[in-house]
């Protein structure tokens, strides 16, 4: 069995709705990562052959103020899922971030190059990963830019944004790759079918600025908005962001052949779900 653990979340969700065969899922209620006790109590009693491991404290501004829960979420309950894997001899797959890059090096970034988060969001999620590792048989997975039905995220906030203004102002010095969690998911599928093991990247093909992928989204859902440029220092959030940070994702395609789908193909086909869910 499968068990994927924050599957009421955005990804969670599409995990659930994306990986095959016996899959069960848990989330806050049924199971809190932060708690050792907790983490043992439901995972031997389901003895999952895989834990997929989607729950996080997902706030990157909120985490730069609550830093022990960010740091209990992100970093310490994967270590507590990690222990309980290896008792199992299951296997835990663990989806980490690109925040955990600097972004300063200016060209896609590969698995083994240098880690150095900004943020405490990028540092926790850091810790997530180095906690996921003390169980050899791990499979951790850095995505970035995540969207997807029934979640909190950039597509949605930029048509929510649509019904009340004309002129919207978005960063246009943040380079990165939007991925939809469809894509991701069945990414996590491929690896975990290909029985790989380590770290990967899997995102959605090609890159682009939050400006550039705002403009897409109202061209390809038919909505007038003039986008203006703004810098991320004219936006001034709390938690610093890297800047270029964009995933190589060619480990992926060499272990298991899966290439994911341009990023603006993605799009297109979240707003044809979304249409078809009768969201608008
Ligand atoms: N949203 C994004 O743009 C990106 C997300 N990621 C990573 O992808 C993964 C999935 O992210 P999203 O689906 O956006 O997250 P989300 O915020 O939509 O869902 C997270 C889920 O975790 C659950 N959760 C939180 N604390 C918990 C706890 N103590 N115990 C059990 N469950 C708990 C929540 O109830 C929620 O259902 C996370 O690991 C996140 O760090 C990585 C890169 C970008």
């Amino acid at each position: 069995m499968i068990l994927v653990v924050g599957a009421k979340g955005m990804l969670g969700q599409d995990l659930m709705r994306v990986l095959p065969g016996d899959v069960r899922g848990v989330d806050i209620g049924e199971i809190d990562i932060t708690s050792a006790e907790s983490v043992r109590r439901v995972l031997l009693t389901l003895k999952p052959r895989v834990v997929v491991n989607a729950a996080a404290y997902t706030d990157v501004d909120g985490c730069e103020t609550n830093v022990e829960l960010a740091m209990a979420v992100n970093g310490e309950g994967v270590g507590h899922l990690a222990a309980v894997t290896k008792e199992l001899g299951a296997l835990l797959v663990q989806v980490s971030t690109d925040y955990v890059f600097d972004g300063g090096k200016g060209s896609a970034c590969g698995e083994d190059d240098p880690v150095n988060p900004l943020s405490v969001y990028g540092r926790s999620k850091l810790l997530g990963e180095e906690n996921a590792r003390t169980n050899p048989d791990h499979l951790i997975v850095r995505t970035q830019w995540l969207y997807g039905l029934g979640g909190k995220n950039f597509v949605e906030t930029m048509l929510r944004l649509a019904k009340e203004r004309k002129e919207l102002a978005v960063v246009d010095d943040q380079i990165g790759s939007p991925t939809w969690t469809v894509d991701l998911a069945l990414a996590i599928n491929e690896l975990i079918d290909n029985n790989c093991r380590g770290t990967y990247h899997a995102a959605n093909s090609g890159f682009c600025s939050w400006f550039d992928f705002a403009e897409a989204i109202f061209a390809e859902a038919g909505i007038p908005m003039t986008v203006r440029p703004q810098t991320t220092e004219e936006l001034g959030r709390p938690a610093p962001r890297p800047l270029y940070s964009v995933l190589d994702c060619g480990k992926l395609t060499r272990d298991t052949g899966l290439v994911l789908e341009q990023w603006r193909e993605a799009l297109k086909s979240y707003l044809a779900k979304r249409r078809e869910a009768g969201m608008n």
